[in-house]
């Protein structure tokens, strides 16, 4: 493992030396484990008050476009932290709203979803609907299975699994959750769907990205960050990751951002 802690001041000079030759950030940052501290209870894990306020002053800087990505559903995700001046993609980017424009899109169609799957989709929702040890979260798009026990959360997966083989649908497993979601599109995608209208849109030309994420779904991201910044928020994982810095939990990422805002 030879992964780079953000804020050990060698580090924290290396990355800010990229950020200050590039003329325009793209500024990508998860939400769950990144922003927000873990809580049981989904609706209840809150971005730290410092990060939000630090993440304002990014999101004004005039050279910075800010992001927020979630495996939440968009509007879920817009309830838990509310910028006029940023991308929002929820869904795992399966809905995305762009700055300043007040509609929703669906870069990833569900026509790609055969009849099949759908019905075996709809099999597993119902019965884990119907299953009061688990908490289903439905976003739409898919779906999510919240666990307090791992033994179970384990079970149900293998078995979710072999329900999914040859669907257009894939299972995610992570930290006391599973979800369901159409194969096809991820953070990563919706990272470069978003850097593109943004390339567009503004015109820019020397451009850099940085994706904060904490979990499987964020390496995705972290694949398309080229030659930008990758940051890991280890939470209770290994450092088994594609990004190139690691924090150690969204305190760490608060402290980080109040860097990056300037305000340390
Ligand atoms: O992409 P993210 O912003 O990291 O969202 C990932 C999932 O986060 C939420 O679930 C996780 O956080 C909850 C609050 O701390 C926790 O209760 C749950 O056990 C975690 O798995 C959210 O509920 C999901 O919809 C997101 O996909």
């Amino acid at each position: 493992m030879n992964k780079k802690y953000a804020l050990q001041k060698k580090y924290f000079q290396e990355l800010n030396e990229k950020i200050l030759r590039a003329e325009n950030i793209l500024f990508f940052c998860d939400y769950d484990g990144t922003l927000a501290p873990f809580n049981p209870v989904p609706a209840k894990a809150k971005a730290l008050p410092e990060s939000i306020k630090s993440l304002r002053l990014i999101a004004e800087k005039e050279n910075y476009y800010l992001s927020l990505v979630s495996g939440r559903k968009l509007s879920d995700l817009k309830n838990m932290i509310q910028f006029e001046n940023a991308n929002y993609a929820g869904s795992h980017g399966l809905e995305i709203e762009l700055l300043k424009d007040n509609q929703i899109i669906h870069p990833f169609q569900a026509q790609n979803i055969d009849q099949k799957s759908k019905e075996i989709y709809q099999e597993i929702k119902e019965k884990y609907q119907a299953e009061s040890q688990v908490e289903l979260e439905d976003k739409g798009f898919g779906i999510a299975l919240h666990f307090n026990d791992e033994i179970m959360q384990k079970e149900i997966s293998d078995e979710i699994n072999k329900k999914l083989q040859s669907t257009n649908y894939q299972l995610l497993v992570g930290r006391k959750i599973v979800e369901l979601r159409p194969q096809g599109w991820n953070k990563g995608k919706a990272v470069n769907f978003i850097a593109k209208k943004m390339v567009e849109q503004f015109s820019l030309n020397n451009y850099l990205k940085i994706y904060i994420g904490d979990d499987r779904t964020d390496e995705d991201a972290f694949k398309v960050i080229e030659a930008g910044i990758s940051i890991y928020v280890q939470n209770e994982d290994d450092l088994n990751t594609e990004a190139e810095y690691y924090l150690k939990d969204p305190h760490d990422t608060a402290k980080l951002l109040e860097l990056l805002a300037g305000e340390a």
